[in-house]
């Protein structure tokens, strides 16, 4: 940080604002063109990138107007990118690392990460790109299949394991003690320095101007931490005045980090995670609970959480105003709702939802919700696809009677 500060901050402003939208090998990238912040001694030819980061800032509108009585909410998808989630952005630096570490001939025989499905999918991918081995831990029965495919395809050696992501996490900590694979999982904190840089593109992409809230959907719960580091340097290399408050937004059914909030940050307990729609957070021991009460504590922020049915309606409301979100970008949805209903996020408040995978990874709870298959749960904006006979008569019926039906909601 000292070296850092002998710059000030319009240097770093105009230095990160240059970089945008080039293809200077490394700077492409939105973390990479952070490369001072990140990892400032590796050899560009060290990297391994996909061009990460710079992802969309939508304006959520229509969700914003209809839903929550807000003209200025914003869903930041760090899952457009080049694995579907936000975990590209820390797997860029830690693969990167271990391809410098192999070239210096250091034993690394491979990286190996536990996953509830986008971890492993970005590492995959990331080691695929370098020629790198990769061992992947999963829960069996407990990703999607899209995220269980990605691995596959990658190359990985997949292990299936008849236990949760946090057996899975303990296992994979024993074995790296034990091989000389190097742990991929944000317990390394290479993976959040990498993580911190989606922080200082949504100042970027506000020119600068510090949202009030930032809400992010927490899991093992290394980003919340990763995008107050990352707002923070920004305070204290003097490109902003402030930093945003956070919230961290939990699935009911996996809430340890809420449970210890709602304690008032006393002991904390880890949970049995049970069965969620958002399985990417389907977890009860976070390794990285301190850092983000750390990260909650000096940000004046706030854990929600979100039933099922909340986090399941709260993502097609969402879908229904032109997006396709994750599970757990209906998490962090519910949370807005939540603290809105309250008063405590006001109609004026700037607010940036992260959404922090891509829908496409997540179809079989759209599925599963669209018809209505879930048991004990309304599904009340289920919009099933309606079966007609293949004639001009039977399609002009139906059409007729579903423009009538639109009309009269007018
Ligand atoms: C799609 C998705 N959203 C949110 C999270 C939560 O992130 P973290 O584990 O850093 O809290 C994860 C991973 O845990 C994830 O895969
Ligand atoms: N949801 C994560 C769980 C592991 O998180 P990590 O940040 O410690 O790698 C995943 O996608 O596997």
């Amino acid at each position: 940080m000292d070296a850092l500060k002998a710059f000030d901050g319009n240097y770093w402003k105009t230095l990160f604002d240059s970089r945008i939208g080039k293809t200077t090998w490394p700077y492409g990238s939105g973390v990479w063109s952070k490369k001072e912040w990140v990892l400032p001694e590796i050899d560009s030819d060290d990297i391994v990138s996909a061009f990460e980061g710079n992802s969309n800032m939508f304006w959520a509108e229509r969700f914003g107007k209809q839903l929550v009585g807000m003209n200025d909410l914003w869903v930041k998808h760090c899952g457009i990118s080049h694995t579907g989630s936000f975990k590209d952005l820390g797997m860029t630096v830690l693969v990167s690392q271990v391809n410098r570490l192999r070239k210096m001939g250091r034993p690394v025989v491979g990286v190996g990460c536990a996953s509830t499905g986008d971890t492993s999918a970005a590492l995959s991918a990331y080691c695929a790109s370098a020629g790198i081995p990769s061992i992947v831990f999963l829960p069996a029965n407990k990703i999607s299949m899209a995220q269980l495919v990605q691995p596959i395809a990658n190359g990985a050696f997949v292990l299936s394991l008849d236990t949760d992501f946090d057996g899975c996490m303990q296992l994979v900590r024993e074995v790296t003690a034990e091989l000389p694979i190097y742990l991929a999982n944000s317990l390394n904190s290479l993976r959040l320095e990498g993580q911190k840089t989606a922080a200082i593109e949504i100042l970027q992409q506000f020119d600068w101007e510090v949202p009030d809230w930032v809400i992010v959907p927490g899991g093992n719960l290394g980003n919340i931490y990763a995008f107050y580091k990352g707002f923070h340097m920004c305070k204290e290399l003097g490109l902003v005045d402030r930093i945003p408050r956070l919230v961290c937004a939990q699935a009911a059914n996996a809430n340890p980090l809420y449970l210890h909030f709602k304690s008032g940050w006393s002991n904390f307990s880890p949970v049995k995670a049970q069965t969620t729609f958002a399985s990417a957070i389907q977890i009860g021991d976070p390794v990285s609970i301190d850092r983000a009460v750390y990260a909650l504590k000096n940000s004046n922020g706030i854990v929600e959480e979100a039933t099922e049915e909340e986090l399941m309606d709260a993502m097609a409301q969402a879908d229904a105003t032109g997006m396709f979100i994750c599970p757990h970008t209906g998490v962090a949805l519910t949370a807005l709702v939540k603290l809105r209903n309250s008063g405590v996020i006001q109609p004026t408040d700037r607010t940036v939802v992260v959404s922090t995978a891509h829908g496409l990874k997540f179809t079989q709870s759209k599925i599963d919700y669209h018809s209505k298959a879930i048991p004990e749960m309304a599904c009340r904006l289920a919009n099933p696809p309606v079966n007609v006979k293949a004639d001009f008569g039977s399609v002009m019926d139906v059409l007729k009677t579903y423009l009538l039906s639109k009309e009269s909601k007018q």
